[in-house]
């Protein structure tokens, strides 16, 4: 299996229940709702996206032969720690990494890693997902839902999309991108997740997209308010 890779870069989650953690995101290439050309953007299934995901040149991008080959080029990105922890802990002292995923799997200090992209379930398969895990990675996913998750996703974010058919509907988080006509968060609200964000749409509608956001979850409390806090920061 060869992976097809726009970027490999270390930031911090933006967005949903885990935004803050420092994570390296691997952003795949491709995408089943959008070529990712903008001449095709008003005839694609999805198209309020906010993401270049064409080519394999940006940083860290490229064709990776084998699942070992991705999962090292990822893991030299995790920021080499070699400051002792608070009160001499270090979450993954005398683990060796084989056994990291024996520890709670979204432990903080853990090494993370985001496959998102274009939509990660096209590429992401068993020997990535065991690559990871023997480097002591916990695993995080956005998917547009389109696509059954594999086995071994530590965290798995869902983000419907109106007009496609949304094939996993179980996971930790669903990510609501709001409003889409069509796709009402009360449509979504019984799906069996931990968590359910609204997240604002980008673009020349934002700010009413926030306003209408924030009223929507003061009135329905199972849903959340998720900030793309990469953009307010301006971080990758
Ligand atoms: C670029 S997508 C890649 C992962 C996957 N294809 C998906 O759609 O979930 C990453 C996240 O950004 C969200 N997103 C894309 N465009 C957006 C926009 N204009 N405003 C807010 N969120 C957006 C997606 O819904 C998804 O949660
Ligand atoms: N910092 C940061 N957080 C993110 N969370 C989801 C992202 C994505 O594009 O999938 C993203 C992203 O592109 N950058
Ligand atoms: S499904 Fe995700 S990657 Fe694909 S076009 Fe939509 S937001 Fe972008
Ligand atoms: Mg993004």
């Amino acid at each position: 299996m060869t992976y097809s890779v726009k970027e490999i870069f270390l930031t911090l989650q933006g967005e949903g229940g885990q935004a803050g953690r420092v994570a390296v995101f691997c952003r795949f290439t491709g995408c089943n709702l959008w070529s990712g050309r903008e001449v095709d953007r008003a005839n694609a299934t999805c198209q309020f996206c906010d993401t270049d995901f064409v080519g394999t040149d940006g940083p860290g991008g490229g064709r990776f032969d084998t699942a070992a080959d991705l999962a090292q080029a990822i893991d030299t990105l995790w920021p080499s720690n070699d400051t002792p922890a608070p009160h001499g802990q270090d979450a993954t002292a005398g683990v060796p990494d084989g056994a990291a995923h024996m520890q709670a799997p979204l432990a903080q200090g853990r090494k993370l890693v985001v496959f998102t992209g274009g939509e990660p379930l096209l590429q992401l398969d068993d020997a990535l997902i065991e690559a990871m895990h023997q480097r002591g990675f916990s695993i995080a996913v956005e998917s547009n839902g389109t696509l059954p998750a594999p086995p071994g996703v530590d965290w798995l974010c869902i983000s419907p999309k109106a007009g496609a058919p949304l094939v996993q509907t179980s996971g930790t988080e669903l990510k609501l991108v709001f409003p889409q006509p069509g796709l009402s968060p009360s449509a979504l609200a019984m799906l069996d997740f931990e968590q359910f964000w609204l997240q604002p749409m980008d673009g020349p509608d934002q700010a009413a997209n926030l306003a209408a956001a924030i009223r929507y979850c003061l009135a329905h409390p199972q849903w959340g308010l998720s900030l793309q806090t990469h953009k307010l920061t301006g971080i990758p």
